[in-house]
Order: structure tokens, then C-alpha cells, then sequence
């Protein structure tokens, strides 16, 4: 039961050419030089091309943010103790971490999931629980967590979606908030892409240079131990990544299988979408990088991936902050396709001689 998104991967739909050409012969028609609103047309027509609306607006979105603890922090990988994962939701909860601000901005909801904090059960009427277990083990000592798991987990984030969109929500901002999900995002990116643990490591919440090189240590031995297989990226996703992590798995598949845009956030956010995109190439349609983030290895991850962010804010925050951000330019490009005038109502020449 676990694996039915997994088994499901190929029902999600190529773009709908026809409504990206009629959106495109739109934007042809507004008072403006063809194409001179550069990658905001592009994404209008990718946009209409997700939803298969010519005219594509998005009233209802939310961010997802997955939460979850690692037992690599053990390592001394991160800047900050794990029981700042839990003291965050409850941030998340009441409103007052950075992503609440942007969204709240943005006009966007923040979700919260509780799919593998440590410690004690987390009740509060607002949070999504379905903790699978406590945190995952150290990887530097075994598996972070069953194969099971990882697709349990990634199931959890299918429907999530699912149940948000049958509110009417129709567009996804990837979020999470886990310590130590830096290391797991590292580890998963090496062990996918074979780039090294120099290159895929960074200073997360702020680590010294010599923390850094420490916990690029962590991250090849973690590998070496586990053996991932890069042909399978479930296998990798289960030995070396994390709850949270394959949430955004499945948050990125079940928009995509529901026609909904998703904005993927930082470097543990991209961590998730080559998961996605290695068991799904067509998700990558569906995504929209929001933001290459200053963590080392984010650009290379981006790439690898084949996606062009959108803006360089030199953030590295995560909790899907970024994200939130580029939800700007899509309203923007959606107000200034269906607001602007055309040529004809405006009383415009259309015609240019070149
Ligand atoms: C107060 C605080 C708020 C955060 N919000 C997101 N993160 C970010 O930092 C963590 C990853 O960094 P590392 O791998 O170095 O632990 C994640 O939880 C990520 O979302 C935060 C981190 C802290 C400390
Ligand atoms: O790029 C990110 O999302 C990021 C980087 C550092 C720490 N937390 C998140």
C-alpha cells in the first residue's frame, strides 16, 4: 500500500501544448515588444502548459513544510542541536518564523507535517501528524531508515497534496526544517551524482572550515558504510537522506500527477526534486527552481538537475523561504497576462518592421 504513488509514476501528464500556444499567442498580443518580458513569459507559458489554462491564475497555494530529525547530528555535523527541529514547528505553528512572514506576504498558507521528529509525539490542532519514527538512525553507522520507510514517507507526501488540492489548493512551495538535513542532502547528492563530498558539502546553519571538513568526512564514510545504489534512488533516499527529505519526494510527484506547479526552495529542497526527477524525468516540467541558495553545492545540484533558478538572494535559510519569494514573479506573471492591454483594445500598432 506504501508504494502506490511509486507504482503510479507514469500517469503524470505531459504539458498541454495547446493551452502554452494560446498563452503564448497572448502575451504576443499585449502592448509590448514580443517576448520583452523574458523569463516571465516563459514561465506563463509553462504555467498554462502545467494546468492546461491558457490563462492560468493560482488563488489557493500553500507551502509544505516537512519536518524531521537525523541521527547524524550525533556527528557533530550542524551548528545547532536536534530539539531545535521541534522548537522551530512550534515557530512554524504560531506564526513567527521567516517562511510565516513571506507567506503571509505572498498571500500563501504554510502546512506543516510532522513525518519523523524525535522525541515525544507533537499534538497541536494545526500540525499534520504522521511521524513514521523518531528521527533516522546515524548513517554513519547503518541505514538511516528502511526502504519501507523512505516510500512510506514519500506516500505521506503524495497525499498530502492530494487532500490540498482537493481543498482547491493548486500550487506547491516545497519547505522543511530538519538539523542536520544539510549532511542527508550531501550524501544524497554524491551518492546520485558521484560528485564529490568536497564539492556537495556546506556550512549549513554556519559551520568553520574545519566543522565543514569534518562533516564532508561524515558524508564519504557515510557512503562508503551504506553502499547506495545510484541506480536506484529509493535506495539512496532510505541509506543516506531523510523523512523529511522523501516527503518532498512525494510533495513534488503528487503535484505534478494533480497538474499543479511546484516551487522548489533551497538545497535540501533540490535534494528532493533529483530524487524526483531520477524516478520521474517528466516532473521537471512541473518544477520551478525559485532560488540558487548560498550553500555550497546548490548551483552544482541545480544544474545536475536541469533546472535555472530564478533568483540569487544569497539566502540559506530552507524552510521553503525561497520559494515563497518566486511565488512573486509567477503572480506577476499571471497579472500581467490577464491585465495588461492588447494591441487592439489599446488602439496599438501591432505591426514592426523587423
Ligand atoms: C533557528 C533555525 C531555523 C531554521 N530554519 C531553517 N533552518 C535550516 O537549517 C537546517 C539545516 O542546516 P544544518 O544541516 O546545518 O542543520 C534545516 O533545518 C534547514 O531548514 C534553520 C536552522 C536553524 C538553526
Ligand atoms: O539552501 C538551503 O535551503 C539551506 C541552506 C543552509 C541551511 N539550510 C537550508
Amino acid at each position: 500500500m506504501s508504494q502506490q504513488i511509486l507504482q503510479h509514476l507514469s500517469s503524470i501528464p505531459p504539458l498541454d501544448t495547446e493551452a502554452s500556444a494560446l498563452a503564448a499567442q497572448r502575451l504576443d498580443n499585449l502592448t509590448k515588444p514580443p517576448g520583452s518580458l523574458g523569463r516571465l513569459e516563459e514561465l506563463f507559458i509553462r504555467l498554462a502548459g502545467i494546468t492546461g489554462h491558457p490563462l492560468p491564475s493560482f488563488n489557493k497555494r500553500t507551502v509544505i513544510v516537512m519536518a524531521a530529525d537525523h541521527g547524524v547530528c550525533e556527528e557533530g555535523i550542524s551548528a545547532f542541536p536536534s530539539e531545535v527541529t521541534r522548537q522551530m514547528v512550534l515557530n512554524f505553528l504560531s506564526g513567527g518564523a521567516a517562511v510565516n512572514v513571506l507567506a503571509r506576504q505572498a498571500d500563501a498558507d504554510v502546512r506543516c507535517v510532522d513525518i519523523g521528529i524525535a522525541g515525544d509525539s507533537m499534538e497541536h490542532p494545526h500540525l499534520i501528524g504522521r511521524n513514521i519514527r523518531q528521527g533516522t538512525a546515524n548513517m554513519l553507522k547503518g541505514p538511516a531508515m528502511l526502504r519501507e520507510e523512505a516510500e512510506q514517507a514519500i506516500q505521506i507526501g503524495h497525499d498530502v497534496v492530494r487532500d490540498a488540492v482537493a481543498e482547491g489548493y493548486g500550487l506547491f512551495i516545497t519547505g522543511e526544517m530538519g538539523i542536520g538535513n544539510t549532511t542527508a542532502s550531501s550524501a544524497m547528492m554524491s551518492a546520485l551524482t558521484g560528485i564529490t563530498p568536497l564539492e556537495s558539502v556546506g556550512r549549513g546553519t554556519g559551520l568553520n572550515d574545519e566543522r565543514v571538513r569534518h562533516k564532508a568526512v561524515v558524508v564519504q564514510r557515510s557512503i562508503e558504510l551504506n553502499h547506495p545504489d545510484a541506480t536506484d534512488p529509493i535506495d539512496v533516499l532510505a541509506k543516506v537522506g531523510g523523512l523529511e527529505i522523501a516527503g518532498l519526494v512525494g510533495v513534488i510527484l503528487g503535484a505534478a500527477m494533480h497538474r499543479c506547479p511546484v516551487i522548489i526552495d533551497g538545497f535540501i529542497s533540490s535534494a528532493a526534486a533529483l530524487v524526483a526527477q531520477r524516478l520521474a524525468p517528466q516532473v521537471l516540467d512541473y518544477m520551478i527552481a525559485s532560488h540558487v541558495s548560498k550553500e555550497q553545492g546548490h548551483a552544482l545540484l541545480l544544474k545536475e538537475i536541469g533546472l535555472d533558478p530564478m533568483l540569487d538572494l544569497h539566502m540559506r535559510l530552507g524552510e521553503g523561504t525561497g520559494g515563497v519569494l518566486a511565488l512573486h514573479l509567477i503572480d506577476a506573471a499571471s497579472h500581467l497576462a490577464s491585465e495588461m492591454a492588447t494591441f487592439e483594445s489599446a488602439g496599438i500598432s501591432g505591426e514592426h518592421t523587423l
